[in-house]
């Protein structure tokens, strides 16, 4: 092996890598991309520190990343240390009092300071806010219906208001936003709501006109047979995904529903990938390698083997 060779790489084969970002590093001058980290894709420290990597990496060539986390294995394992009965219905976690004092303190105080510390690693670009600061969301509660039947699911909105004005300052002074998804009752602004992480991250990318939402998650993207991971679907369009949601189950529909509502409020994409990749922000944004389930407007689709057109991006 010469010794230049670095990383299993020529310096040749280094160079095209780095010249394959070049048409993506232009066209997204700018670019405003809610990167949405669900709580199964936070498996290991490696992984976690990855991603940091990539969230500077994406602002110090331009981008302005927003990231939405979850943490629902998070607030499983503290419920369980604190003996507090949880389940989840449709996907979402049937939210008592108790349990919405858990998932409170654990988004904002453990998830949430986690990846505002492994971001500043870098640089002191992080800074965590949740839903109940600057006004960012307000919430009502939400009325779930599983397989047909009205279900109480308790203390659990969906964000009807965003005031991103705090997550555009921060923007705008070079940071690097890191919201927690717990908001207000807009009827009742003394009480807290536990958001779906993907619901709420949809909401903002709708909010702050985004470019992408990028959804990272635990397995390689959408399955329409499900566990049959032979069925991965590469690309969809709002309306098909529309017909494809009640088949759904467990933590893809508000997932899926979410991409479909952050496509049908203008952002151009909407992309599942695979978290348990590392870097697999990088690669979604700047490589011509196509990634996960991407979800595009009814007028966006394409032929998936057409990478060269940055279709991806
Ligand atoms: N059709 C499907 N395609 C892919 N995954 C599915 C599907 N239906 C259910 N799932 C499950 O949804 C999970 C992802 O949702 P969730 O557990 O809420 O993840 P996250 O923490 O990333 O939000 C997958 O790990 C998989 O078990
Ligand atoms: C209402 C509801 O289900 N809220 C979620 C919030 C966290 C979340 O969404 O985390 P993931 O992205 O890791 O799934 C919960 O309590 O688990």
């Amino acid at each position: 092996m010469s010794s230049d060779v670095v990383n299993g790489l020529e310096p040749g084969q280094k160079a095209e890598v780095l010249l394959e970002a070049l048409p993506w590093l232009q066209e997204l001058a700018g670019a405003l991309v809610v990167v949405k980290y669900g709580g199964n894709a936070m498996v290991d420290d490696e992984l976690k520190a990855a991603f940091a990597q990539d969230m500077v990496f994406l602002r110090q060539v331009g981008l302005r990343p927003v990231v939405v986390h979850g943490g629902g294995p998070q607030i499983n394992a503290m419920l369980e240390r604190l003996d507090i009965h949880s389940e989840f219905r449709g996907g979402l976690r049937v939210t008592t009092p108790e349990a919405m004092d858990v998932v409170r303190m654990v988004l904002t105080g453990q998830v949430s300071r986690e990846l505002v510390g492994l971001i500043n690693a870098h640089g002191p670009r992080a800074v965590g806010l949740s839903g109940e600061d600057g006004g960012l969301f307000g919430a009502v509660r939400r009325h779930a219906v599983v397989d047909g039947e009205p279900v109480d699911v308790g203390l659990v909105g969906d964000v009807v208001e965003v005031h991103p004005s705090a997550v555009q300052d921060l923007l705008d002074a070079g940071r690097i936003p890191v919201v927690s998804t717990v908001a207000p009752d807009v009827d009742d602004p003394t009480q807290v709501l536990n958001v779906n992480a993907d619901t709420a991250a949809a909401a903002l990318a709708v909010a702050l006109g985004a470019t992408k939402l990028i959804v990272l998650t635990d397995v390689e993207g959408l399955y329409t047979s499900w566990p049959d991971t032979d069925s991965l679907v590469e690309q969809i369009s709002a309306t098909d995904l529309a017909a494809l949601l009640p088949s759904l189950s467990a933590g893809m529909v508000p997932k899926m529903e979410a991409c479909m509502r952050a496509v049908q409020g203008g952002v151009p994409r909407a992309t599942v990938i695979d978290g348990r990749l590392p870097h697999s922000v990088l690669l979604e944004v700047f490589t011509a390698r196509g990634n996960g389930t991407m979800v595009v407007p009814d007028a966006a689709i394409t032929p998936t083997t057409a990478p060269a057109t940055k279709e991806h991006a």
